[in-house]
């Protein structure tokens, strides 16, 4: 009903909020479009669930997410791909790993900080009951 419609919008708004912070951080950078297969040909063949920060936009505008939780999953693909798209020892992996990790904690900081577990709660109702 209309209420359930209005927690719905809160939680897009608050999604929104915490991915355009994550977009504008400079660490971040390589995470904010999806990896260009002309310049990474082999990335498919390793990562079965390409995410970024774009498309995490584009889900919540579509009413993708009615949870938190369901907006953490797909989050946590971004550092996850990175992590294991980037294994080696060498200068460039390491660095993108790093960066992974600050997202990862980033994500987590935020989401203990701003998110009310009864508004969480809410949406975990609203989404048993559909
Ligand atoms: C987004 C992401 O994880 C990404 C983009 S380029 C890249 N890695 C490289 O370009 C090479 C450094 N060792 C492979 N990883």
């Amino acid at each position: 009903e209309e209420q359930e419609e209005d927690v719905l919008r809160e939680l897009r708004l608050f999604l929104r909020n915490i991915t355009e912070r994550l977009s504008l951080d400079r660490r971040f950078k390589a995470f904010t479009k999806p990896v260009d297969i002309e310049e990474v040909p082999d990335y498919l063949m390793v990562i079965k669930k390409p995410m970024d920060l774009s498309t995490l936009l584009t889900n919540i505008d579509e009413h993708k997410y009615v949870t938190v939780g369901e907006f953490m999953a797909d989050a946590d693909f971004i550092w996850k791909n990175a992590l294991e798209y980037n294994p080696d020892s060498d200068p460039m992996d390491r660095n993108i790993r790093h960066r992974a990790c600050a997202l990862k904690d980033t994500v987590r900081a935020i989401i203990r900080d701003e998110l009310d577990e009864d508004f969480e709660r809410v949406c975990e109702e609203i989404r048993e009951s559909r």
